[in-house]
């Protein structure tokens, strides 16, 4: 998990506004001066006097360079309008921006990695007014978002070039640049009136040909963009009015959408399940996977220090606290074919053979080291059953020894002659020697003995050792015990075995003296026989001084026998210790080994299950591969025939799609004319139908008027009728009373007349008037 990381950029003040700027930056934290509450911190802060190129180490080439690994990565630049983000992504003429800085950069990375292959595309996209449009095919405008599992989020119909070399995506950019939407405003004569995102697409996968095993076919894919943002601005500041009110209104609109996007990804929202509105607006739609998505994200802040803008500032710098506290996670981006995948499953594979053989192997020295160990410790049961033997045969050897000085002191008396019986055991020869020199006698002797003599020696033993030891209960006999004796190891072969851990512990001294308990012999027999007789008493005959010397000679042996004993006893203990430590290490090393060849069998087993699975997909898929094969190549050969024969017919089409395009691009010109125009006639129309609709309401009104003054007129029509006849009749009467009596009813008549002529001829003009105004209103109205 790794957060946004924010770089805060001042751009540089006019000298005026830098000596009453409110802000004071010290270290990378920036704070009112007036208000140190107000502070704010973040991971670099650069001031008016930086370089773009500080500005670019400082994140944006590890983004570059993890883009080139094969991590998505996004940049942009936020803040007020005229603070300086195109000129931090695009840079000047004296001062490349970021963009041209990580270009140059990620071409250079490619090259240093030597053992992959490389795909470079761009694009070069703005939002204006929330419409999302190509700028390096301009005519690509009002283009959709979708989403998918293989693409993620992308922009439908959006152009790609591949791309080769730093020169070539600057020309692209140049060209974008010419159709992105710039405006003048009051604060920015050169105003961002969209937001551009310039996009890399990077795919790489490993040089090695297809024969090394070691090498895997994953395609690596990643997304560098790199965004300038339009600025926030003020209406009342920037004096837009019409469109750049409009424009300003939909940049503010988006803005805040990104605000509350970082707002709610600060809070937890999104790893609490809560909704972020990412499909509020078409910018952070676009940006979701750098917004607490799958990308390394960084955000360049600038802001202006000047006192007339601390409000902007102030608001720019607490969005970019807040997008401090985002989180992302960014990880490889890899594709991987069925091919590549097995590959990759036959060498984990081959690796857990390996592992499993190697433990394997342990197991074994593990089960050799337990055999040792059985061993061992019969070895040592057999030491102490020899250290039991050893210790019953020298109490055996006191015991006679006390019944030896019981028998001489009974030689005094009762006078007895008697011969040891030839021993079995090498003592014997030992007595037997001197024995035989003295020829005749001594075998007489021996004759006797067996003839009912006294008990010899041996017997005097077995009879003491019946009367000390069961040998019922020890399972041996003297006779065992002897002939075992010489089959006893050998005291240093013992030593020899322990010697390597410990040396003898017994003391020198304790050797002395146990040596000293023993009288000092002749090596050779003979002499410690003559020894013998010179020490002994005088008065004792020669065969007791022989028993004495046997005795002596059995005592000899049974002090080497106890110093022998005690060694192999304190060798044994060793043993024993040593022996007791090794059991409980490699009881120890037993069983995890045998964990581990568990849990290695286990995992061998899941993998031979997988690599089955896998063999027999691969199988049936190769079967399949090789039937779609043998029909493809008969349906390619029929679909060349045919292709042949089509490739006329298609030229002759695409000429004629040609043609028919123009002309429907013409019809399409003319039917946007048309409909232009068509669009003002229908709009002109609807007033003089509303126009006509009133008149035709108010000539309605007018005909009924006239339909009531034509009455009117019929009615003086026929008054005037009556008044003719009237008159006529009046005239003929006149005729008639043309007498002088009548004079004066003439006059008054003729006044009468008069006056009637006058009242006809203003009824007519009346009537001719209303015709008049009938005859137009009747024009009028059939004219509409
Ligand atoms: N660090 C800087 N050094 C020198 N000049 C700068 C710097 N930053 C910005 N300017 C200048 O300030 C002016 C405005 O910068 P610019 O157009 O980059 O701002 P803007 O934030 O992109 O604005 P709008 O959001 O309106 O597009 C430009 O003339 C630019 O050259």
């Amino acid at each position: 998990m790794d957060r946004i990381h924010v770089t805060v950029r001042a751009r540089p003040l006019p000298p005026e506004d830098a000596q009453s700027s409110p802000w004071r930056i010290s270290g990378n934290a920036v704070a009112l001066t007036a208000q140190p509450s107000i502070r704010f911190e973040f991971d670099r802060i650069f001031g008016e006097d930086c370089h773009t190129a500080d500005v670019y180490g400082a994140r944006t080439k590890h983004i570059v360079d993890s883009a080139v690994q094969g991590f998505n990565g996004t940049v942009f630049a936020y803040g007020q309008t005229n603070s300086g983000k195109t000129y931090t992504m695009r840079g000047s003429a004296n001062e490349p921006g970021i963009i041209p800085l990580a270009v140059h950069d990620l071409f250079r990375t490619i090259q240093q990695h030597m053992d992959r292959e490389f795909l470079v595309r761009m694009s070069y996209m703005e939002i204006y007014n929330e419409e999302i449009n190509d700028l390096l095919v301009p005519e690509h405008r009002k283009l959709q978002i979708h989403e998918n599992y293989e693409r993620g989020i992308y922009v439908a119909g959006l152009s790609e070039e591949i791309v080769t070399c730093p020169e070539q995506v600057l020309k692209f950019v140049s060209f974008g640049e010419s159709h992105r939407h710039i405006g003048e405003t009051n604060m920015n004569v050169y105003s961002s009136r969209s937001h551009t995102i310039f996009r890399m697409v990077i795919e790489s996968r490993d040089k090695a040909d297809d024969s090394d095993t070691d090498s895997c076919d994953a395609v690596r894919v990643s997304v560098l963009n790199l965004v300038d943002l339009a600025g926030s601005e003020r209406a009342a500041k920037t004096g837009a009015e019409g469109v750049r009110l409009k424009e300003g209104s939909h940049i503010n609109k988006s803005l805040m959408t990104l605000g509350t996007v970082i707002k709610k990804l600060s809070e937890g929202i999104k790893g609490q399940g809560g909704h972020v509105p990412y499909r509020d607006s078409k910018l952070t739609r676009i940006l979701q996977p750098a917004l607490g998505g799958n990308a390394n994200t960084a955000i360049i802040c600038n802001i202006t220090l000047a006192q007339v803008h601390a409000d902007e500032t102030k608001s720019s710098l607490q969005f970019a606290s807040r997008a401090l506290r985002v989180t992302n996670c960014a990880e490889i981006n890899e594709i991987l074919t069925d091919a590549a995948l097995l590959k990759r499953q036959r060498k984990e594979i081959e690796e857990l053979r390996a592992k499993l053989k190697s433990e394997l192997e342990k197991e074994r020295i593990a089960l050799e080291l337990e055999e040792e160990r059985k061993a061992k410790e019969q070895r040592e049961k057999r030491l102490l059953q020899q250290a039991k033997k050893i210790e019953n045969l020298s109490s055996l050897v006191l015991n006679s020894e006390r019944d030896d000085r019981a028998i001489v002191s009974s030689k005094n008396k009762r006078r007895q002659t008697w011969c040891a019986r030839p021993l079995s055991n090498e003592f014997s020869v030992e007595v037997q020697e001197p024995a035989s020199e003295q020829g005749s006698a001594s075998s007489s002797v021996r004759d006797e003995r067996n003839m009912g003599m006294p008990p010899c020696f041996e017997e005097l033993m077995q009879e003491s050792y019946a009367s000390n030891v069961e040998p019922s209960a020890h399972g041996y006999s003297f006779s065992d015990l002897s002939n075992e004796d010489v089959s006893l190891p050998d005291a240093h072969a013992l030593l020899h075995v322990t010697s390597r851990r410990k040396p003898n512990t017994m003391k020198k001294s304790d050797q002395e003296q146990l040596r000293g308990s023993v009288p000092e012999l002749p090596q050779d027999p003979n002499e410690q026989k003559d020894a013998m007789l010179s020490q002994e008493p005088s008065g004792l005959s020669a065969r007791e001084s022989e028993a004495i010397l046997v005795i002596k000679q059995l005592q000899d042996q049974v002090n080497s026998l106890e110093l022998e004993k005690s060694l192999i006893q304190n060798n044994l203990d060793d043993v024993l210790e040593v022996a007791t430590q090794q059991k409980a290490s490699f009881t120890e090393k037993y069983e995890e080994l045998q964990k581990n060849a568990l849990a290695l069998q286990e995992e061998a087993k899941i993998a031979g299950e997988k690599l089955s699975a896998l063999a027999t997909i691969a199988k049936s898929k190769q079967e399949l591969a090789d039937e779609f094969l043998s029909n493809v190549s008969m349906e390619t050969q029929g679909i060349s025939v045919q292709m042949d024969q089509t490739t006329h017919s298609v030229d002759n089409a695409i000429s004629f799609i040609e043609e028919l395009f123009q002309s429907l691009s013409a019809i399409a010109e003319n039917v946007t004319e048309f409909k232009q125009s068509s669009y003002g006639h229908i709009k002109q129309s609807s007033y003089m139908i509303m126009d006509h609709e009133k008149m035709s309401k108010t000539l309605m009104e007018k005909i009924s008027r006239l339909e009531l003054e034509k009455d009117c007129i019929l009615q003086h029509e026929l008054e005037k009728d009556n008044i003719l006849s009237e008159l006529l009749t009046l005239q003929k009467e006149v005729l008639t009373l043309s007498s002088s009596s009548l004079m004066k009813e003439k006059e008054s008549i003729r006044k009468e007349l008069e006056r009637t002529k006058t009242k006809l001829r203003e009824t007519d003009n009346k009537l001719k008037n209303y015709v008049q105004e009938k005859i137009k209103l009747e024009v009028l109205f059939c004219t509409q």
